[in-house]
């Protein structure tokens, strides 16, 4: 990771972590703008993520998903990203990432599932959402840990209260 002032900071995790509402408060706290997958692929393409997904298949929307992380990454003044959380899968998107801090919101599968129902954007790749997220996450954690630079724990915790444990450690960093 370079020097933390002149890094964007990225906040990674499964679907329904709460990226956008932490990396949200972040960009506030930092004075940065803030980069959103989600607003960042209909910004880019036109089209939103389901949209996408529907239209060209779920690997076209991966691609389309790490190629504006990767643009978010250059963007200057330097940003606070929510990342799409399939872009750890992609060993690219891995690399571009050791440039930056990156926040790894961590939580149980049964509690992100919970989250997930809170809007229809997000896909359900089986119908049991426990499932899929604890094996996507099983799968994922050596990906997530080798990128990550802080853990939080977003399950039993605000929003509120995960951005200020990232502040203290962006502070100490
Ligand atoms: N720490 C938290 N405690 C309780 N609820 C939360 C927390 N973080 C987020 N939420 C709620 O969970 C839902 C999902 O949050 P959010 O959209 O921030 O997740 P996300 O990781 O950005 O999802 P996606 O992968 O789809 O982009 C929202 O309804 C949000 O208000
Ligand atoms: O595998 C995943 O975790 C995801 C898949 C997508 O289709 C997405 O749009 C989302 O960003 C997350
Ligand atoms: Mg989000």
């Amino acid at each position: 990771m370079a020097c933390v002032i002149d890094s964007p900071v990225v906040v990674t995790g499964l679907m329904g972590a709460g990226k956008t509402s932490v990396a949200r408060l972040l960009a506030e706290a930092l004075r940065r703008p803030l980069r959103d997958n989600d607003d960042d692929l209909e910004a880019r393409y036109g089209m939103t993520a389901a949209a996408i997904a529907a239209e060209f298949g779920a690997d076209e929307l991966h691609a389309r998903e790490s190629a504006v992380l990767r643009e978010a990454l250059a963007a200057r003044p330097v940003p606070v990203i929510a990342a799409a959380a399939s872009t750890v899968e992609d060993p690219a998107s891995r690399a571009a990432l050791h440039r930056a801090f990156v926040v790894f919101l961590d939580g149980p599968p049964a509690v992100l599932a919970e989250r997930m129902l809170s809007s229809p954007h997000r896909p359900h790749f089986q119908p049991d959402l426990v499932a899929m997220l604890t094996e996507q996450r099983e799968r994922r954690l050596p990906w997530l840990r080798e990128v990550a630079d802080v853990t939080v724990d977003c399950g039993s915790r605000t929003p509120e209260e995960i951005s200020a444990e990232v502040l203290r450690h962006l502070g100490a960093a």
